[in-house]
């Protein structure tokens, strides 16, 4: 039997498991699209990437986070009978002050991070209950944390707190910053195939359901748009992003709204989905003929580039842009839309490269590269170096 870590990445609209082998060579990857949503499907490939049957399954069987873990979990058993599981290592989206090097799963550190799920509603309680369902599928397994946080642990200062009083950062209200494995990612691959500008000063934009922007120097994440919760920065498919906190002290003074009703405004009826009154899934904006979902591709792409031009200030310039997640790796509009706003910093699109999809799409001084992400191989070996296997 072929050894192998398995390992489990709930997004906010997705579900994402990988077999790695020992080597931490791909074996098969599964990914639950539009989770939640009547389209919801499962893609299954090999290790070649080629893409392998799929069960049949309704969208009933990805109708939440649970639920579609438990199929592609069954795809996969199907499909692959002859591994013997020997580790599993989760996507935890919030560590904390206390959590950011890879962990073994004890009781006790899952307590630790379930009051964490308020500040990360849409994943924090989805990730945890795959940490249980893992346990339970895979008795006598050791299961790893990795958290989204870790990269971003070293922001200078001014980039890790906010202007409150200074208790409030030991209490750790902190800006932490999100989408770390995939960062993390992103600057290795950096560091193989382009060292020079991996050690100049680089800009992600993570665009999927979730999005972020991170600064990045010399492999250093120096601030992110996303901060004390996964709200912030960009709007995002259903969360609203940068918002002036007198927003909230509005809706609960003269809305009367409470702490849940404005959770659930903020974080799933918002961005995308509440601008548009059509759809949180880009795919199905950018097909719409309503020009609210217009509006709120051009918004979303605004902000991105404003983002970006806040970051690169934030690092005295800007010599690299690179585009990742579900939106920056398949949406040549909105790559379009940023780097058009970015023009006077520098920012030269090839427009046919940007169509094909290439790596490369720069003509100009700043590079922009388009390098899908993979988190599943970040948790991988981060779950074979904390089990030392
Ligand atoms: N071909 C495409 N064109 C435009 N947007 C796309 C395309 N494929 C995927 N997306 C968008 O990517 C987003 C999902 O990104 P992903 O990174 O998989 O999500 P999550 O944040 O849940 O991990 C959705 O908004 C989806 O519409
Ligand atoms: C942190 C976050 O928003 O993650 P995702 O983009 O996977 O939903
Ligand atoms: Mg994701």
């Amino acid at each position: 039997m072929t050894k192998a870590i398995l390992t489990l990445n709930a997004g906010s609209s997705s579900l994402k498991l990988g077999l790695f082998d020992e080597a931490l060579e791909a074996l098969a990857t599964a990914h639950v699209d539009r989770l939640g949503a009547p389209e919801a499907s499962l893609k299954l490939k090999d290790a070649t990437g080629a893409a392998m049957p799929v069960p049949s399954f309704g969208p009933d069987d990805f109708a939440t986070h649970t639920i579609a873990l438990r199929s592609a979990l069954a795809a996969f058993r199907n499909d692959l009978p002859g591994l013997e599981i020997i580790a599993i290592g989760h996507r935890i989206v919030h560590g904390g002050v206390d959590h950011a090097e890879p962990e073994p799963v004890t009781e006790v550190l899952l307590d630790h991070l379930e009051r964490l799920s308020p500040f990360a509603p849409l994943h924090q309680p989805h990730n945890l209950a795959g940490v249980r369902a893992s346990i339970e599928a895979f008795p006598g397994v050791p299961n790893v944390t990795c958290f989204d946080t870790a990269f971003h642990r070293g922001h200078p200062f001014v980039d890790d707190t906010y202007a409150l009083p200074r208790h409030y950062y030991e209490k750790g209200v902190r800006r932490y910053g999100f989408h770390g494995l995939s960062y993390d990612y992103i600057d290795s691959v950096l560091a193989a195939e382009e060292p020079d500008l991996r050690a100049g000063r680089v800009v992600v934009a993570h665009l999927g359901s979730g999005a972020s922007v991170c600064a990045i120097h010399n492999g250093q994440s120096m601030a992110c748009t996303m901060g004390f919760s996964t709200l912030s920065g960009l709007p995002m498919g259903s969360r609203a992003g940068e918002l002036d906190a007198g927003v909230v002290l509005y809706l609960m003074d003269q809305e009367k709204m409470g702490a849940a009703e404005i959770t659930e405004l903020l974080f799933k009826r918002s961005g995308l989905l509440g601008m548009s009154g059509v759809s949180n899934d880009m795919r199905t904006l950018e097909a719409s003929k309503d020009p609210h979902a217009r509006e709120a591709i051009d918004y979303f792409c605004h902000r991105v580039a404003r983002e970006i031009a806040s970051l690169a200030a934030s690092m005295g310039g800007l010599d690299g842009l690179v585009f990742c997640g579900g939106i920056g790796e398949n949406s040549a509009l909105v790559r379009e839309e940023v780097c058009e706003a970015l023009e006077w910093a520098g920012v030269e699109m090839d427009v046919e490269a940007n169509k094909a999809h290439a790596r490369n799409i720069s003509t100009g001084r700043v590079a922009v590269r388009v390098i899908p992400t993979n988190e599943e191989l970040v948790i991988a070996r981060a779950a074979k170096g904390a089990l030392k296997l």
